[in-house]
């Protein structure tokens, strides 16, 4: 207070807007892209950093506070000791091994889930009321691992699922249909199921400012055929693959869709986003606890609901196959 003088009379400060903090574990590619737009886009009042490795993580940290100048204020401060994530409102994680060329999936997830048993019960241990985000691959079946680990209600344990699957979904239909982004991104524009190669685009649900695209394509005389729309679902996939062999990692659209989801949660904005949800007992799925992506509706609370989106007999049976597919992997793991 050396600095400043209090003016006459002036009034007690009022209390303050409540304190919001999001701690983000794993300061790799992904973790720092998140980082940075939570904090360009001014989401909260404090932001931990968690890694492995020291050094890395005191760069990351000091290279962010550096750009305090630029930025909205926010405490900045980093640890490998779990304390630093104490009273957070958020958790990101996205601490994971990297997939060695030739791995079998199973043999990632053993990896990873030997990583996150040291990581998501300190996570909820010193934020028992916090709401755990998953991005680590494979995103389904880890936050299926999160949600046992910490033991958190299934509505506070959500994975980024098919969040990017649908960012990229939409950008390339609104290529496609030589319409912008925004007016595919306000209608239903989503991707669901299991996150990655086999995710399943919701044709059926998808408007181009309010007109069913399938009807907007034949208006705009649009030739299609079926192997067209899942064409425009295998380049979702394909481009995936093209940034991975360009820049050898993704980074900055998976930074956006996950800010973008903490946005939903901590603003308490209630929008409906295709995020890895525990989806037994919705469209028939069930033999077992599974997380799938569903568009589900995001506020403070975590997920509140799953939208009741009508799906075609074939767009329920890839839910279904694919849920059956994660319960065989996830039947042979120790958690
Ligand atoms: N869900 C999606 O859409 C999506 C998109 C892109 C990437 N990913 C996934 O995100 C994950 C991270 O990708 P990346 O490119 O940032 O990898 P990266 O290797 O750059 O970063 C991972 C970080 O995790 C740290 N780490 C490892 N073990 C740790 C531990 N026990 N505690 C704390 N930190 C630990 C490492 O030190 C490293 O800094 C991968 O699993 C990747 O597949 C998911
Ligand atoms: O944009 C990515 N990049 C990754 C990546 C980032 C760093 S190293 C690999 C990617 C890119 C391409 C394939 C792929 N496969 C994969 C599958 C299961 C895993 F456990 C790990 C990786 N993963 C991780 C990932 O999930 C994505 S989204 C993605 C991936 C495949 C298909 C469609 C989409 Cl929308």
């Amino acid at each position: 207070r050396a600095f400043f003088k209090p003016i006459l009379n002036s009034a007690p400060p009022s209390p303050t807007k409540r304190h919001t903090k999001i701690s983000v574990i794993g300061a790799g590619n992904v973790g720092m892209a998140i980082a940075q737009t939570i904090l360009t886009q001014d989401l909260v009042d404090e932001l931990a950093l968690v890694d492995a490795k020291p050094e890395k993580l005191r760069g990351e940290m000091l290279d962010l506070q550096h750009a305090a100048a630029f930025l909205p204020r926010t405490k900045i401060h980093a640890s490998v000791d779990y304390s630093i994530t104490a009273g957070s409102d958020l958790c990101i994680v996205t601490a994971g091994a990297r997939q060695i060329p030739g791995e079998s999936r199973l043999n990632l997830i053993q990896r990873n889930l030997a990583l996150f048993k040291l990581i998501i019960p300190p996570l909820a241990r010193y934020s028992p009321d916090c709401i755990l985000l998953i991005v680590s691959n494979p995103v389904d079946v880890l936050t299926y691992v999160a949600w046992k680990l910490s033991g958190f209600p299934p509505n506070r344990v959500i994975g980024s699922g098919t969040n990017l699957d649908s960012s990229r979904f939409r950008f390339l239909l609104a290529d496609h249909l030589d319409v912008n982004a925004q007016d595919v991104q306000a209608s239903l524009a989503y991707m669901v199921g299991e996150h990655g190669d086999s995710s399943v685009a919701l044709w059926s649900s998808i408007s181009v400012g309010g007109v069913p695209v399938l009807s907007f394509l034949e208006r705009q005389k649009i030739a299609y055929e079926k192997e067209t729309l899942e064409n425009i679902r295998k380049e979702v996939v394909e481009s995936a693959y093209e940034v991975i062999n360009l820049k050898g990692y993704t980074s900055w659209a998976i930074g956006y869709s996950a800010a973008n989801l903490a946005r939903s949660l901590l603003r308490d904005q209630r929008k409906i986003h295709p995020v890895s949800v525990l989806a037994t007992g919705l469209y028939g799925i069930d033999g077992g606890d599974v997380f799938l992506s569903l568009p589900a509706q995001l506020g403070r609370s975590g997920v509140m609901g799953v939208a009741n989106v009508e799906l075609t007999d074939w767009e329920a049976q890839q839910l279904r196959n694919a849920a059956a597919t994660i319960l065989e992997v996830q039947s042979q793991l120790e958690i």
